[in-house]
């Protein structure tokens, strides 16, 4: 693998912002297991942006029915048309509510499945938070990264 593979690309989709925050802990986590780490919005994006990393980081809620949020849709799009992720890895921190018991964490789902229709290598389970448990997604996020960062280092 080349040095530039090693790169990990963490792409937040987010209505209110907890996502991104959620994507500061993981960015913050990663770079404390000595990864080299970029975060972004997911605005404007489309698969182009994977290209440089190694290992790609989706980090989203949920809205409406079990939609994207909205600027996490255009990318969402994008790799539904078809990209050859063959040589990516990718990991999913999922944000959402188990009040909507049909659709919960859903977003997070579909970027999983079509990651893997693009050839990408999920790394580690999906981590799903739940906003009605108590516990504060940025926290479960950071604690979730350390977990597996030395998997990937
Ligand atoms: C209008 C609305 C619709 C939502 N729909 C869902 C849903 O379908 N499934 C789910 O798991 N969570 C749903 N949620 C919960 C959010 O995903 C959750 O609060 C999340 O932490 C918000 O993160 P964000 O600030 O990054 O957008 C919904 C929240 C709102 C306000």
């Amino acid at each position: 693998m080349s040095s530039e593979n090693n790169r990990v690309g963490i792409f937040v989709a987010t209505m209110t912002g907890l996502a991104d925050m959620c994507g500061e802990e993981i960015e913050d986590a990663l770079t404390c297991a000595g990864l080299d780490c970029e975060r972004q919005l997911m605005d404007g994006l489309d698969t182009s942006a994977f290209e440089e990393f190694g290992l790609i980081v989706i980090v989203t809620s949920t809205y409406g029915h079990g939609e994207i949020p909205d600027n996490g849709q255009a990318l969402f799009a994008s790799a539904q048309t078809g990209a050859d992720l063959a040589d990516k890895k990718y990991a999913i921190f999922s944000l959402g509510d188990r009040t909507y018991a049909d659709t919960f964490c859903a977003a997070g789902d579909r970027f999983d499945a079509v990651m893997a229709a693009c050839g990408a290598t999920r790394l580690v389970e999906i981590e799903r938070h739940d906003a009605s448990s108590g516990t504060l997604a940025e926290d479960v996020a950071g604690e979730w990264a350390t977990g597996w960062a030395d998997q990937f280092a």
